[in-house]
């Protein structure tokens, strides 16, 4: 089954109130913080949180992913011991910029799924970009370990480190977008894109989510439960496209039954890649449980 990655619901992990109920509003995954939105002052108060909710919390089938801090920084350590030892399905690395940093996180978590009788490769990675130089080895990065489900861009401190900052069309974004893009399809793993911080600017997010969905992403990182909807309406096909897919997969099976290979639906031409991209339209429906009206 397709798995969605359409929403990322970013949560502090320093808040009880939203750590318990995250997972209610829908979002595919939820994303529970340990990194930026939390003070240097709390930490480790953060981290012991995480860690009881994790084994506390039912978040049903809710992806659960957390962001530890940098292996570079003086918490990432603690936050892999803890953070592994409390299953979430995946951990997200801030701030990747080399492929060895994807593979030092590896190790550790080899090294700790061990110790504690886990099965190797259970705890995934989401690597998030977020600079000039992470964005240049994007490639690499994604390619780094089988244990990468997706890699993501993290255009707040990407800006701060090009010394721009994030415009309304996002022209500043559009070459690390494509990277990203390009570095994930070419890993076979999902690109998610950065987070839109004006919660109340709806015309402004529903924008860029037209413009990332059009660009080929999975999705993308939100901070506020009132994006989830918005997302979900633009990334999920609509009838009109259900309908349509339909209609190509079983035109093509009666060119293939005939022994045809290209037809015409409608005055279009259907060839292999447009029942590809068809099939691709009805596994996203059938993962969201979309059905033809
Ligand atoms: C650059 C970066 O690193 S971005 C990633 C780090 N940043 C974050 O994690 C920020 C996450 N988001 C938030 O903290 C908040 O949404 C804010 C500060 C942006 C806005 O806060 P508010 O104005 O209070 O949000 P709003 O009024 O829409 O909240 C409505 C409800 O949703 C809840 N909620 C809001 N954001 C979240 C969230 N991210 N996760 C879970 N629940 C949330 C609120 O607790 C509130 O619940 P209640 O009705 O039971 O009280
Ligand atoms: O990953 C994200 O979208 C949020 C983030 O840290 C950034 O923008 O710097
Ligand atoms: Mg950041």
């Amino acid at each position: 089954m397709q798995k969605l990655r359409r929403t990322m619901l970013f949560v502090p992990g320093n808040n009880p109130g939203m750590l318990r109920d995250a997972h209610i509003y829908g979002a595919d995954s939820i994303m529970i913080d340990l990194e930026d939105s939390v003070s240097i002052k709390e930490k480790d108060a953060a981290r012991l949180l995480v860690y009881h909710a994790l084994r506390t919390f039912d978040y049903g089938e809710t992806e659960v992913i957390v962001r530890v801090n940098g292996l570079n920084t003086p918490f990432g350590r603690e936050d892999y011991e803890a953070i592994v030892r409390a299953r979430p399905q995946a951990i997200r690395m801030p701030k990747t910029e080399t492929p060895q940093d994807v593979v030092e996180a590896d190790q550790l978590i080899t090294e700790i799924e061990k110790a504690v009788g886990m099965e190797q490769g259970t705890i995934k990675i989401f690597a998030a970009v977020e600079s000039a130089k992470g964005v240049l080895n994007a490639q690499h990065i994604a390619a780094a370990s089988s244990r990468l489900i997706g890699i993501a861009l993290g255009a707040e401190d990407f800006v701060t480190d090009l010394k721009t900052t994030r415009s309304l069309d996002g022209i500043e974004l559009l070459t690390a977008r494509s990277l990203i893009l390009f570095a994930a399809r070419a890993a076979g793993i999902d690109a998610v894109d950065t987070v839109f911080s004006n919660v109340n600017d709806e015309e402004g997010f529903r924008n860029e989510v037209k413009l990332i969905k059009q660009l080929g992403f999975d999705g993308k990182s939100i901070i506020n439960p009132r994006q989830i909807g918005i997302v979900h309406e633009i990334f999920t096909p609509s009838q009109e496209e259900i309908a349509k897919s339909v209609r190509i997969i079983e035109a093509s099976a009666e060119a293939e039954e005939k022994g045809s290979g290209v037809i015409s639906l409608d005055g279009r031409m259907i060839d292999k890649p447009i029942v590809e991209r068809a099939r691709r339209v009805l596994a996203l429906a059938a993962a969201a449980k979309v059905k033809l009206k």
